[in-house]
């Protein structure tokens, strides 16, 4: 589908919203979609893992704006998925047949390498009629950054790519730990103005409109990502290249990200006991606080008639907030866990003992399994 009366006149353009699991990408969401300028803004949201949360956390405050979510990972699984979505999105949210939206954002998940992304957009001549990258955000912890930048390579590229990197939680911590982790930055990617924001509140005129995208200017490794992938689009991974199959696949699934990384969606039709809940999570991240690399849920309390939403980001929890309603008729406890090396089904185990009942059974067999578990990783 190309042309046509909803083809907008001018390229639009798109941001991409990038940064390492937890870093607070929905947080500036939701403060960016107030902001008089985004009325018109199509967003496109992309969750990893089953269950769209993000989707029911985003104020809907403007009720013209449409968010639009893709399951799976738009850097692997649905990467095909997105140039659809955009090729379509004129014409499919046309108003009076005319291209309705002005801007693009695309939140990645936290895993997602932004290097393919990028590479849809750029090297699509459909969508490069259509679309120009205008620039790549991408969100940085304050409090677990550089940890995260450490052992996640992900990370790294995320921020190497971005032409702004808006460090948050920086109320978090010491100032001296806000001046390594910019040192860091600005060793990565000397060429990111970095922006301190606190609880997404940032001037969207220092994020939008500033059109800095051009691969050429970037440092060396990101030039070299990105060459990456434009040598797997030569082999039949792209959807328009289908007919050069030869059979030289990537196993592209939601757990391509592996090292052990997963995406778990607990589901409790049952209220959970408030107090057992608690300690469930306090026994969590003692154990376990390292290879929780996001936990975020909206959870079902006995004797509270009101949802408790839960964030995690490894061994830090925000203090839970209370929403004044549901967001929908689905009261079910909803938690996504984004884990390193967890075995789901533990998860699922211990939390359904501790809470639904038998809780000391539950404690003691996430403390064996763990005590197991790093037993068997003390080699040479
Ligand atoms: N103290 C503090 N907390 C923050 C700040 N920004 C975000 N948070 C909290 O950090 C947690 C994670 O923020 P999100 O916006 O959900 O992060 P995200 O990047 O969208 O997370 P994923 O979608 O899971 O990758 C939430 O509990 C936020 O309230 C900040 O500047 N300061």
């Amino acid at each position: 589908m190309s042309g046509g009366p909803a083809s907008p006149a001018a390229p639009v353009p798109v941001s991409i919203l990038t940064g390492f699991l937890g870093s607070g990408k929905t947080t500036l969401l939701n403060h960016l979609v107030r902001a008089p300028g985004m009325t018109r803004a199509l967003v496109i949201i992309n969750e990893f893992g089953a269950v769209g949360l993000d989707h029911d956390l985003i104020a809907r405050s403007n009720e013209d704006m449409v968010v639009e979510m893709m399951g799976g990972c738009l850097c692997c699984t649905i990467r095909g998925d997105l140039a659809r979505t955009l090729r379509d999105a004129p014409w499919r949210f046309a108003r009076d047949g005319q291209c309705w939206f002005d801007r693009v954002v695309i939140e990645t998940t936290g895993l997602a390498d932004p290097a393919p992304i990028l590479h849809t957009l750029m090297a699509d001549p459909q969508l490069a009629a259509l679309y120009r990258l205008d620039a790549v955000i991408a969100t940085v912890d304050a409090a677990t950054g550089m940890a995260t930048l450490d052992m996640q390579e992900e990370a790294v590229k995320q921020a190497a790519v971005a032409d702004r990197l808006l460090l948050t939680k920086t109320d978090l911590v010491d100032d001296g730990v806000a001046t390594a982790i910019r040192a860091r930055l600005t060793a990565i990617n000397p060429g990111a103005s970095i922006l301190s924001v606190t609880n997404g509140a940032v001037n969207p005129d220092l994020l939008f409109d500033v059109g800095l995208w051009d691969p050429a200017s970037k440092n060396d490794e990101v030039r070299r990502w990105l060459a990456e992938e434009a040598y797997h689009d030569g082999h039949g991974d792209d959807a328009h290249h289908h007919h050069h199959d030869h059979g030289h696949h990537h196993h592209h699934d939601v757990n391509r990200h592996d090292d052990g990384i997963r995406a778990t969606c607990l589901t409790f039709d049952t209220p959970l006991d408030a107090q057992a809940f608690d300690r469930w999570l306090g026994v969590l991240t003692m154990f376990k606080g390292q290879d929780l690399l996001r936990v975020k849920g909206i959870v079902n309390l006995a004797d509270h008639p009101r949802p408790v939403i839960v964030h995690g980001v490894q061994h830090i929890f925000h203090p839970p907030v209370e929403l004044d309603d549901w967001p929908s008729s689905d009261r079910r406890t909803r938690m996504v866990f984004i884990t390193r090396g967890i075995d789901p089904e533990e998860l699922r185990g211990t939390l359904a003992l501790m809470t639904l009942g038998l809780s000391e059974v539950g404690l003691q067999g996430l403390i064996e399994s763990v005590a197991a578990e790093d037993a068997l990783k003390e080699r040479p």
